[in-house]
C-alpha cells in the first residue's frame, strides 16, 4: 500500500524540522503531529517556528479515535519513548510502517516489541543540525534518514518508503548494514555529544583542533573497540567518516544532548557512555575516556 499519509510523535527539535517539512510538501491534511491534550493546548497557544517561518500544523489528540498512520515517525528523547509508545498505539494499523530517528541502538528493538517486525524499519537521522529554543527550531542542514532492513533486503516495504521519500524530495540513504551503520552514528554521538555537554561548546569546538576534538577521536575508538567485541566491524575509517560530517555542521550549532544540558533536562547519556561504559566491562574492554565523560556528565545532572 502506497503512503500517502505521515503523523509525528515528539514535537521538538527534529519532530518540528520533519513536522514542517512534510507539511510544506504533502500539505497539513497529511501530516498530523500526535499529542496528549495538554500537549496539544501548549503548542496551539505557542507561536512555532521552524527557521523562521511560523509552522501550522494538524495536531491529532491521542485519546480520540483515529485513522492508522501510512507512516509514524517516533521523535522523542529515549526517555519518553514508553509513553510516546502508549500514546501513538491507535495509529498503527495494519499497514502502518514505523520509523525512529532516536540516537542509540535501543529504540528499534523497543518498538519491535510493542508494534511487532512487520511495523519496524531501521532508520539512523543523520547530518543535521537542529536546534530547539524555546519554540523555535533552527537548522542550516536538513540532514537524511538512513534506511534499510537488517538483513539488507531491498524489500518491498523498503521500496514503498523511498518511493514516498522520492516523491516528497526527502534526502535518505540505504546502507548496505543497517547495524554497523547504527553503530557508526553511536560512535558519532558517544563522542561529538558527550564531549560537547563536558566543555559547554558548539560544533566548533571540536571542528578545529585541540583537546576537545582529541577526547572525542578518543570516546569513539572506544566505541570501535566495544564495537569489533561483539562482531561488529567498525574501525577508523568510520571514525574519518564520521568526523567528515561533523566538520560540516554548522560551527554555531549543538547536539541535543548540549540542548538539553542548557534546558537543565537529563541527557539520553546511557544510550552513549552508559551502553559503551557497560557494554566494555560486559566485555573486557577497557573504556577511560567514557567513563571519564560519563561520570562528569551524571555529575552535572545531579546538580540541576
Ligand atoms: N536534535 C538533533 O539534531 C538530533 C536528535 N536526534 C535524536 O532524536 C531524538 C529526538 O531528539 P530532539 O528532537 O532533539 O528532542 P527534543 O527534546 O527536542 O524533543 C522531544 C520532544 O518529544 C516530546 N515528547 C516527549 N514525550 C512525548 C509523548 N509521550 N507524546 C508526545 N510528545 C512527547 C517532547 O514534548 P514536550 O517538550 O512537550 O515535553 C519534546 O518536544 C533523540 O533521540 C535524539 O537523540 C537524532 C539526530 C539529530
Ligand atoms: C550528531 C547530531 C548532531 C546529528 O547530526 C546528533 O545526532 C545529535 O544532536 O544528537
Amino acid at each position: 500500500m502506497e503512503i500517502r499519509n505521515v503523523s509525528i510523535i515528539g514535537l521538538g527539535a527534529l519532530g518540528v524540522m520533519y513536522a514542517d517539512f512534510f507539511t510544506n510538501r504533502l500539505g497539513k491534511e497529511k501530516v498530523r503531529v500526535l499529542a496528549d491534550r495538554d500537549r496539544i493546548k501548549r503548542y496551539s497557544e505557542s507561536r512555532i517556528t521552524c527557521n523562521g517561518r511560523e509552522c501550522d500544523f494538524q495536531y491529532a489528540d491521542i485519546a480520540d479515535p483515529m485513522e492508522p498512520a501510512d507512516l509514524l515517525i517516533f521523535a522523542v528523547k529515549y526517555g519518553g519513548l514508553q509513553q510516546a509508545i502508549r500514546g501513538a498505539a491507535p495509529a498503527v494499523g495494519e499497514n502502518t510502517l514505523i520509523l525512529s530517528v532516536l540516537n542509540g541502538v535501543s529504540s528499534e528493538e523497543d518498538l519491535i516489541e510493542a508494534f511487532g517486525e512487520d511495523k519496524v524499519v531501521f532508520c539512523v537521522a543523520q547530518k543535521m543540525d537542529a536546534l530547539k529554543d524555546g519554540s523555535s527550531v533552527t537548522y542550516a542542514h536538513l540532514g537524511e534518514l538512513a534506511v534499510g532492513e537488517l538483513d539488507g533486503r531491498r524489500s518491498e516495504r523498503l521500496r514503498r518508503l523511498t518511493d514516498f521519500f522520492d516523491q516528497a524530495e526527502f534526502p535518505y540513504e540505504l546502507p548496505d548494514d543497517m547495524k554497523k551503520h547504527e553503530w557508526g552514528k553511536l560512535l558519532c554521538n558517544t563522542g561529538l555529544n558527550q564531549t560537547l555537554m563536558v566543555y559547554e561548546g558548539t560544533f566548533e569546538l571540536v571542528q578545529k583542533e585541540g583537546e576537545a576534538r582529541e577526547l572525542m577521536k578518543g570516546a569513539m575508538r572506544e566505541v570501535v573497540a566495544v564495537a569489533n567485541s561483539l562482531g561488529i566491524e567498525l574501525g577508523e575509517a568510520d571514525i574519518d567518516h564520521w568526523l567528515e560530517i561533523i566538520n560540516g555542521l554548522n560551527p554555531k550549532g549543538e547536539p541535543s544532548m548540549r540542548q538539553d544540558a542548557r534546558a537543565r533536562r537529563k541527557s539520553e547519556v546511557e544510550l552513549f557512555g552508559g551502553t559503551i561504559c557497560r557494554l566494555g566491562r560486559e566485555n573486557n574492554v577497557p573504556t577511560p575516556v567514557n567513563d571519564f565523560l560519563y561520570g562528569r556528565i551524571l555529575e552535572i545532572e545531579a546538580s540541576y
